[in-house]
């Protein structure tokens, strides 16, 4: 939602969540590790098949663990790719489940964490996703916590239901383009 609001801004997002599920389909390496990791059954019909492979690894950490060492390497060379692509623009963004700290393995130079109250977050994706709400604890539970997340974030937004997002937005665009200026 807040990467949406940089978009009306014409600031380029990188979607990792779905570029990296282009990558999974597209890119022939993954395409055969993952299959020998998770068996033919990932690409049923052809295509990647997440709802088999959620059911596999959201709640199997070493299993998640292993299909990431697959997923993320190709990811990183691809945003680097798109990064490139977009030379000249002041700042990008790139939207990721999962990130480390600013300049730790992820050529990021800031890290904005995007936070709203578990409950309401859970709300907000058993209205928008076919999911139980015990499927969305597992995912959440293979995620980072809260608290390591303040620890790697530079930039806080709140999108609780009490905080407006758009002013957050623009005092983020005027910081990250004034940034940019004084290094390019
Ligand atoms: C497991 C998969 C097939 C599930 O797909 P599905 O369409 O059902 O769910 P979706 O991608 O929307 O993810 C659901 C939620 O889990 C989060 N999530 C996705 N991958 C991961 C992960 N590796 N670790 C923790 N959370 C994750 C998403 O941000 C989202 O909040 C898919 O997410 C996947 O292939 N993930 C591994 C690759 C990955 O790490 N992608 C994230 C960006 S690099
Ligand atoms: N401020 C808000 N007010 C109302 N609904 C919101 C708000 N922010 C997000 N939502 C809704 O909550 C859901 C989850 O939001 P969003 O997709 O931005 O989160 P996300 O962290 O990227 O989710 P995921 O990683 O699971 O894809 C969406 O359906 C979105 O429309």
């Amino acid at each position: 939602m807040v990467c949406r609001l940089f978009e009306c801004l014409d600031v380029p997002v990188y979607y990792a969540d779905s570029r990296a599920k282009w990558l999974t389909n597209h890119d022939p390496g993954i395409r055969e590790k993952v299959t020998a990791l998770l068996g033919p059954e990932a690409y049923a019909e052809g295509f990647y098949n997440t709802k088999y492979v959620a059911s596999r690894v959201f709640d199997n950490e070493p299993l998640l663990k292993e299909l990431n060492a697959i997923i993320h390497p190709v990811v990183m060379r691809d945003t680097k790719s798109w990064v490139a692509q977009n030379e000249g623009i002041p700042y990008v963004l790139k939207e990721a489940a999962i990130m480390g700290k600013a300049g730790e393995a992820n050529a990021v130079d800031y890290v904005v964490v995007v936070e709203a109250p578990v409950d309401l977050r859970i709300q907000r994706i058993l209205q928008r996703d076919n999911r139980t709400e015990q499927e969305i604890r597992a995912i959440i539970e293979r995620q980072v916590s809260d608290e390591h997340r303040r620890e790697i974030g530079d930039y806080f937004v709140q999108n609780d239901d009490d905080s407006e997002l758009i002013p957050q937005v623009l005092h983020l665009h005027d910081t990250f383009r004034n940034a940019g200026s004084s290094r390019n």
